[in-house]
């Protein structure tokens, strides 16, 4: 038994010789029973971690090991869920089930995978081939469950269920979660329904680890600043702008604040800031105390998530570092 479910070190992969790389130096350390959510724009190369921590595709460089082994080692211990949920069109719901249950005779949870397609209202005769999308997934999520995985990877499993299904289906994997202490990693775009049911977060961007560590951490981490701009800083409308310092998203800030400016948000790290109205507001990471004159907040993990996807340039807060930060 290891205390950590998913580690990459250097985890680069690159398809063909003169792709460009979907993943680059990414390291980062999922410890065991947590659920992380990995979140990113498009392309960022979310599918492509999930899948090199299933064993379905090989590291360009670097490395990745699962529950304290190599993917291919711990393939009976994982279940994942690709995108497209691929089962076979031509079995029945019913004969679907029966083969997991061939596939993994030690570890199947038959009772577990029957309620979960009967909470669907699905026809366990009905073909695969003839199911909504939705219906499907419902069926591949019961086939991850019933394998009673150590570590659960899915590929933005609840996109395509209805809002009810989605509550549903979420309350039963966090309930099976904390049945068994599986660990959860799970793509999704829908940041607002991670919040109370992840703990760990992965933001990928470019191919690249922008922001790893425990939830609670990263959001101790970070602070939402406002104060009245002064004219140097304050446009018309609503755009993100140079702080008073002048210093770029991302960077620590640098140069003096002028009398009746807003105060100097040097030495911070400057993730977003905007000017609406005379109002400016910031996300930044503390490098210390602020200075008198800032409003302060505590952002919600959306806020910190929108604010690293629409600031690409912002220096990424990866693992040591955002134990570090938040202490
Ligand atoms: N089989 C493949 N062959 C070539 N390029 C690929 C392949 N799979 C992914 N890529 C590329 O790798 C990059 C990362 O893709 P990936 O599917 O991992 O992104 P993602 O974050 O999951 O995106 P999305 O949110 O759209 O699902 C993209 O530029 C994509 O075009």
């Amino acid at each position: 038994m290891t205390d950590t479910a998913l580690a990459a070190t250097a985890l680069g992969k690159r398809f063909g010789r003169r792709g460009g790389w979907a993943l680059r130096d990414c390291t980062f350390r999922l410890p065991a029973g947590r659920v992380c959510a990995v979140v990113g724009p498009n392309g960022a190369g979310k599918s492509t971690l999930l899948a090199l921590a299933a064993g379905l595709l090989a590291p360009t460089e670097g490395r990745v090991t699962v529950l304290g082994t190599d993917p291919a080692s711990a393939r009976t211990r994982i279940a994942y869920v690709a995108q497209d949920k691929p089962l076979y069109p031509q079995l029945s719901v019913a004969e679907t089930l029966l083969v997991g249950a061939d596939l993994n005779p030690e570890r199947w949870d038959a009772e577990a995978a029957e309620r979960i397609v009967a909470a669907g209202d699905l026809d366990p005769g009905k073909k695969i081939r003839s199911l909504s999308g939705g219906q499907r997934t419902r069926v591949a999520l019961a086939l991850a469950l019933a394998k009673r995985p150590e570590l659960l990877l899915l590929d933005e499993p609840l996109a395509d269920l209805d809002p009810l299904a989605r509550h549903e289906l979420m309350g039963t994997l966090m309930a099976r979660a904390a049945q068994y202490g599986t660990t959860i990693v799970m793509s999704s775009h829908v940041v607002a329904e991670l919040e109370d049911s992840c703990d760990h977060l992965l933001l990928v961007g470019a191919g690249r680890v922008r922001l790893a560590g425990e939830i609670d951490d990263l959001l101790a981490a970070h602070t939402r600043v406002s104060a009245l701009a002064d004219a140097r800083t304050a446009p018309a409308d609503a755009s993100p702008v140079s702080l008073p310092s002048g210093s770029a998203p991302g960077t620590p800030s640098g140069s003096p604040s002028s009398p009746g400016a807003a105060p100097d948000l040097a030495p911070h790290t400057v993730v977003e800031s905007r000017v609406t109205g005379r109002q400016l507001t910031a996300l930044v990471r503390p490098g210390g105390p602020l200075a008198d004159g800032w409003r302060t907040s505590a952002p919600s993990l959306e806020d910190l998530v929108l604010a690293y996807l629409r600031n690409p340039q912002a220096a990424p807060l990866v693992p040591a570092e955002a134990e570090e930060a938040a202490a």
